[in-house]
């Protein structure tokens, strides 16, 4: 029986990535389509790992990056989804917004977006003496400058008050609050896939909340956290019902973001203004986010990966022909040069 081609994904992930991610339901779906996911160690060299058709990674540090340049030399044809560099934008806050201001879409539709007003903040003394500061309207939320991932990075404060902002730590960005209906936008980007989805947010603060509360409320990773609050729970029994963005709209922000940050894997944050009603705001891009949360995560990326290996071999067929190609070229030559040889006097 003829034995059909199967493909291998290589992929480097943090225990706790490996296990929300690498679902039986995706290991199995893949292989059933000749995809085989290979786990690498990140303690051997990759180079002796292998062969692969792909090389899927959320890993960080100097050696992980060095590996994959080595790798990348000797393997110049095999995708490494995604490129450090390109990855270690989303690490900055400042850095991973800039990326929507670069964005050239004509703000012409009915529905606008953009970036909140931020700063951002290197020292305690900027925090009590800035003029930076005062350009912005409270209350603030003031976010850890580096989003790499890590516990600390995601741990928030919705500050109220200038007096608020002092026992802050900085390096950080201070993002004007826009009240937008408790509810978030997360929008999963695979490729050329785009999915919207509805997420619990932070609840609107009113003028007199404002007014009536001092200090700060700190807060972390706010989407994922299940409410037991009856109050509250009323608050968010209407997420289902929030008017979701177009998906056209959406998919062309994604598409601008794929273009800017040639990332393949990431999800975007995106908060409706109240106000206004039809301004958005993207206030977060994340690299390789929680795919099993995504409807159909394992459809999605497993056609994810056949694209990307198949174009390999598509790649790897033309390169293959142009040697051909060459090779038979320089054999005519030869014979041509021996004829001329024999022909000549
Ligand atoms: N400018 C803003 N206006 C209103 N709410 C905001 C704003 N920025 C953030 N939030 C709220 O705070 C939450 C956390 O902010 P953000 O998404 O920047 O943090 P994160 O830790 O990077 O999140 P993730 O877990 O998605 O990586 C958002 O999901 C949203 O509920
Ligand atoms: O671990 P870091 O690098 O911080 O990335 C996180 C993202 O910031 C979150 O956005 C992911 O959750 P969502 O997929 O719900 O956005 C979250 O997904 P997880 O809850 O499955 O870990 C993480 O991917
Ligand atoms: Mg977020
Ligand atoms: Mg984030």
């Amino acid at each position: 029986m003829e034995e059909s081609v199967r493909y291998r994904i290589g992929y480097a992930l943090a225990p706790k990535k490996k296990n929300s991610f690498i679902q039986p339901s995706l290991v199995n779906l893949s292989r059933d389509r000749g995809i085989d996911l290979v786990q690498i160690d990140p303690s051997i060299p990759l180079l002796k790992q292998g062969p692969f058709d792909c090389v899927l990674h959320k890993l960080y540090g100097d050696d992980w990056k060095f590996q994959l340049q080595e790798f990348a030399i000797k393997n110049p044809n095999v995708p490494i989804i995604d490129r450090p560099n390109a990855i270690e934008r989303l690490h900055n806050r400042i850095s991973m917004l800039q990326v929507v201001s670069e964005l050239e879409i004509p703000q012409d539709s009915d529905d606008t977006f953009g970036i909140p007003s931020q700063v951002v903040v290197y020292d305690s003394i900027a925090l009590s003496d800035s003029s930076a500061v005062d350009a912005l309207r409270f209350p603030v939320i003031a976010k850890p400058l580096v989003a790499d991932g890590s516990a600390k990075s995601h741990k928030m404060s919705l500050v109220y008050h200038r007096a608020g902002l002092l026992k802050l730590k900085p390096p950080l960005v201070l993002q004007e609050f826009v009240n937008h209906g408790g509810v978030i936008f997360k929008v999963y980007v695979v490729g050329d896939y785009v999915k919207c989805v509805r997420r619990k947010s932070l609840p609107d603060v009113s003028e007199e909340k404002l007014e009536s509360t001092e200090g700060s409320m700190t807060f972390s990773q706010v989407s994922n956290i299940s409410t037991q609050d009856r109050r509250e729970k009323k608050y968010y029994e209407h997420l289902e019902e929030a008017e979701m963005p177009p998906l056209s709209f959406v998919t062309e922000i994604a598409r601008g973001l794929r273009r800017v940050t040639v990332l393949h894997l990431f999800n975007f944050d995106m908060i409706r203004d109240v106000k206004v009603g039809n301004h958005y705001f993207v206030i977060d891009i994340n690299y390789f986010p929680g795919y099993a949360k995504m409807p159909s995560y394992e459809t999605v990326l497993t056609d994810f990966f056949w694209d990307i290996v198949r174009k390999k071999e598509e790649q790897d067929r033309l390169e293959l022909d142009s040697e051909i190609d060459e090779d038979h070229d320089d054999n005519e030559e030869k014979v041509l040069s021996t004829n001329n040889c024999d022909g000549g006097e």
